[in-house]
């Protein structure tokens, strides 16, 4: 009898981890080495992510290492990681805005820190403890946005395309610096870029190191809409209200639009029907679905 709550607990600790590995990209037959990793950035202190999850489904996720313009250093990528897995496990969230403190987005990974990991096991393992994390981030079932204010550069470009959409405030860049830095993006910034932009105008940013402005990334498709302040509480507030049009409504629906949306995106046409059909069915005949019957609403 007293086991039964361990087991529980064990059952459900169990489903997380198993989770977290399906939505992974990397694991030891990569030659990922996570442990490895996780040890070696803790060493590498400074600045922390926060999070702030909200009643009305939304959460904030803050870059907060101001001092070096938001740079991660490696206890914030674990501090990622970890914010990603509870929003993971937060079934009411419907949006999430990320964004930087002190009015500026990212500059990247902290340069110090990337001296200490130059060599290629290092490297090759950070690489893939951030494109995990990323791509668990892209696949949440919420909408995202990267509300770009000041400057994102290097791994804070690459971060911003992790998110479903891009706003910037008057004043922002957004900037793949890496060219300069002698790499290419490496957190799965290159690839996801090359589908938000196509592959000419990914050559164009990659290739150049661009400066991409609030009206070139609009003419891009990189950033849906520029917002009018530049004042950092301003700003949030105005991402809040532009994405409450995607988030106003029942937490069910809006994360079944998501899940819908990942599927076709990420997987061949087959089974992204097949797995539509399985979302449908979550929602059909479901509350939202019986009240919208009841107030037969006129969509003009
Ligand atoms: C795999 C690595 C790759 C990736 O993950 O994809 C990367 O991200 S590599 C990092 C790429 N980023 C950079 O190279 C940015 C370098 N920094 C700059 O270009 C400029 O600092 C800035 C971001 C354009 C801001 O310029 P400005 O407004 O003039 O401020 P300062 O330069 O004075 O910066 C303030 C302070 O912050 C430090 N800083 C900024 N970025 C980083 C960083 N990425 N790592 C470490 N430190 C950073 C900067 O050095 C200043 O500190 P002090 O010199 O002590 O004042």
């Amino acid at each position: 009898m007293t086991l039964a709550p361990w087991k529980n607990f064990l059952q459900i600790t169990m489903k997380r981890i198993l989770q977290q590995r399906r939505l992974s990209l990397y694991n030891g037959a990569h030659g990922y080495e996570e442990e490895l990793i996780k040890k070696k950035l803790q060493q590498f202190s400074g600045g922390s992510i926060n999070l702030s999850k909200e009643d009305n489904g939304i959460a904030i996720l803050t870059l907060n290492n101001p001092k070096l313009m938001n740079a991660f250093t490696g206890t914030m990528m674990l501090e990622l990681q970890e914010r990603v897995t509870e929003l993971e496990n937060w079934k009411d969230g419907k949006g999430l805005i990320i964004h930087g403190a002190g009015n500026t987005f990212c500059s990247g990974s902290d340069l110090n820190v990337v001296k200490q990991i130059s060599n290629s096991q290092d490297g090759m393992n950070m690489c893939m403890f951030m494109q995990n994390t990323l791509t668990r981030l892209m696949r949440l079932p919420l909408f995202s946005v990267a509300l770009v204010q000041g400057k994102a550069f290097g791994g804070g470009a690459e971060l911003t395309t992790a998110c479903d959409f891009r706003l910037m405030t008057p004043g922002s860049e957004i900037r793949f610096v890496h060219k300069h830095m002698g790499l290419v993006p490496g957190w799965g910034g290159g690839a996801r870029l090359v589908r938000i932009v196509g592959s000419g105008a990914a050559l164009q940013l990659l290739g150049g190191a661009a400066r991409v402005d609030p009206e070139r990334a609009l003419s891009l498709g990189l950033s849906e809409h520029t917002l009018p302040s530049s004042d950092e509480t301003s700003a949030l507030g105005e991402a809040r209200a532009w994405l409450s049009q995607y988030t106003d409504g029942p937490a069910t629906v809006i994360r079944a639009v998501k899940k819908v949306v990942t599927a076709g995106r990420e997987l061949p046409l087959e089974a992204a029907l097949r797995t539509e059909k399985d979302i449908f069915g979550t929602v059909w005949g479901g509350p939202a679905n019986l009240q919208a019957l009841v107030r037969r609403p006129k969509h003009k």
